[in-house]
């Protein structure tokens, strides 16, 4: 099940600059930074109530927020949902035809495991699943 939207996905070109202007826009500092050696991008995230707000900077150039800068610019880049049972979603998503862009879970920023869809099958949105990793399951 889809409990939440997890977090927006952000691009930016620079964390600092972009952590100064979200800081600014949200009244708020981010609750933390994270890199994702796996995706090739260093993390910041703002709470916004329930949801957050990701901002990613690439790490190296072959990181797809490296390739989507060059092609796009800075922009909204992802929807994450929160999920209760990813490996449920993933099969159920699988056989309705969406794309994933994983088939098996993967480590995530912010203790999650992750699931992308790709956008040619979600209406042009990068769509990302998340869920909690709990103590238990580590
Ligand atoms: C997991 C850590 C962290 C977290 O929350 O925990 C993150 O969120 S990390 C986020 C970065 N990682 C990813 O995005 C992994 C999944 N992404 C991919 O596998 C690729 O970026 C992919 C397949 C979405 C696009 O790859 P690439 O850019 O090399 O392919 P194309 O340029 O050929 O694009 C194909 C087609 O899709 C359109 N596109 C690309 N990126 C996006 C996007 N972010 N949103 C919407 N559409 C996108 C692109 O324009 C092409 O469409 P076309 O009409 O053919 O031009
Ligand atoms: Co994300």
């Amino acid at each position: 099940m889809f409990t939440n939207v997890e977090h927006i996905g952000i691009a930016v070109r620079d964390l600092a600059t972009s952590n100064d202007l979200f800081s600014l826009l949200l009244n708020s500092q981010p609750y933390k930074a994270e890199e994702v050696a796996s995706e090739g991008v260093m993390t910041s995230f703002f709470q916004v109530n329930q949801t957050k707000i990701e901002l990613l900077a690439a790490t190296r150039p072959d990181s797809p927020i490296a390739t989507y800068l060059e092609k796009r610019g800075e922009g909204i880049h992802h929807l994450a949902f929160e999920v209760d049972d990813i490996r449920a979603e993933m099969e159920r998503l699988k056989a309705a035809g969406f794309t994933l862009l994983n088939d098996v879970p993967k480590r995530g920023a912010d203790n999650k495991l992750v699931c992308f869809l790709h956008p040619k099958t979600a209406n042009g949105v990068l769509v990302e699943l998340c869920q909690t990793i709990k103590q238990e399951t580590l």
